[in-house]
């Protein structure tokens, strides 16, 4: 399948790689597209020539051992890596057919459309409220106060976290439990309208009950989302995900429908990791 956002790489003669990147096995259209992305450390090839399309409204696992680059890909999508001295960026991604590394990019407003939660729930130290508010506020989401608290409690309904804060919208963020926080992050990723929400481990820090209730929540969001998500667990990743990228030592080994890698992967290093042998 040949699809519009892969467009702007025909002139540089990427198009031949398209074969192989997962594109064709989905039938949504593609959101982000990586080619030939590496990253460096320093003098540490972290990542290795990853090409990979992911598909809009759905959620793709990136699962493998630790240290194997991962978190690293995760973090090209809305250039967090930018932020980690000694890093460096090469190869080709854009977001709806946009180049995100064009040095004319406001990477502001593309971490807006591409959101980010954490491992560790991270709320601002201020109100429930304001932790939703801020986002908006600071992008101009909102013309007045009316409309801010609409923002604020639809993005708290949409992260099924509403019912059990609406009577506490002053309270710190950080009064509420591991799981209402990771939520609350959520909601607060999803009051700016971003289109891509990358998880990096969401619930690594979470207790069962509080893991399901997010796991529901990837679930409901992914209607209107794409998700990202990087995980540990490979329950987790089959319980959540319809696309899995398998990585090992920087490389991006294979990548497919989550049923088709946890049934049927074609390299020998899935084969071994899915089925326990190491990781
Ligand atoms: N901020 C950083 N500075 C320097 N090296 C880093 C940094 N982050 C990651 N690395 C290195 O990049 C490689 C890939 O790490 P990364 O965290 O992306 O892997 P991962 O698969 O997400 O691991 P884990 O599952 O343990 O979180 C590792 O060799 C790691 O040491």
């Amino acid at each position: 399948m040949k699809h519009a956002t892969t467009e702007p790489f025909a002139e540089t003669g990427t198009s031949d790689v398209l074969a192989g990147t997962g594109a064709a096995e989905s039938a949504l259209p593609v959101k982000l597209v990586t080619r030939g992305v590496n990253v460096h450390y320093g003098d540490n090839h972290a990542l290795k020539n990853v090409t990979l399309d992911i598909p809009a409204r759905s959620v793709t696992a990136f699962i493998g051992p630790s240290g194997c680059g991962k978190s690293t890909f995760l973090r090209c999508l809305n250039r967090m890596n930018d932020t980690i001295e000694g890093c460096r960026v090469t190869g080709a991604i854009t977001l709806d057919g946009r180049d995100i590394y064009d040095p004319d990019l406001d990477v502001v407003e593309l971490r807006a459309r591409v959101g980010m939660v954490f491992q560790k729930p991270n709320p601002f130290p201020k109100s429930i409220y304001e932790n939703i508010a801020y986002g908006p506020r600071i992008h101009g989401l909102a013309r007045n106060k009316t409309e801010l608290d609409q923002i604020v409690e639809t993005a708290l309904r949409k992260s099924s976290l509403w019912d059990e804060v609406k009577d506490r919208l002053d309270a710190p963020g950080t009064g509420l439990s591991g799981g209402q926080q990771q939520r609350l992050c959520i909601a607060r990723a999803i009051a700016v309208s971003p289109e891509v929400i990358l998880m990096d481990e969401p619930c690594s820090a979470l207790d069962p009950i509080a893991t399901a209730k997010i796991e529901e929540l990837i679930d409901e969001l992914r209607d209107n989302y794409c998700i990202v998500i990087v995980t540990h667990s490979m329950q987790q990743a089959a319980r959540v995900s319809q696309q899995t990228a398998f990585f090992h030592l920087g490389e991006m080994v294979e990548h497919g429908s989550t049923d088709m890698m946890f049934t049927t992967p074609s390299d020998q290093r899935t084969q071994d990791y899915i089925t326990g042998r190491y990781g």
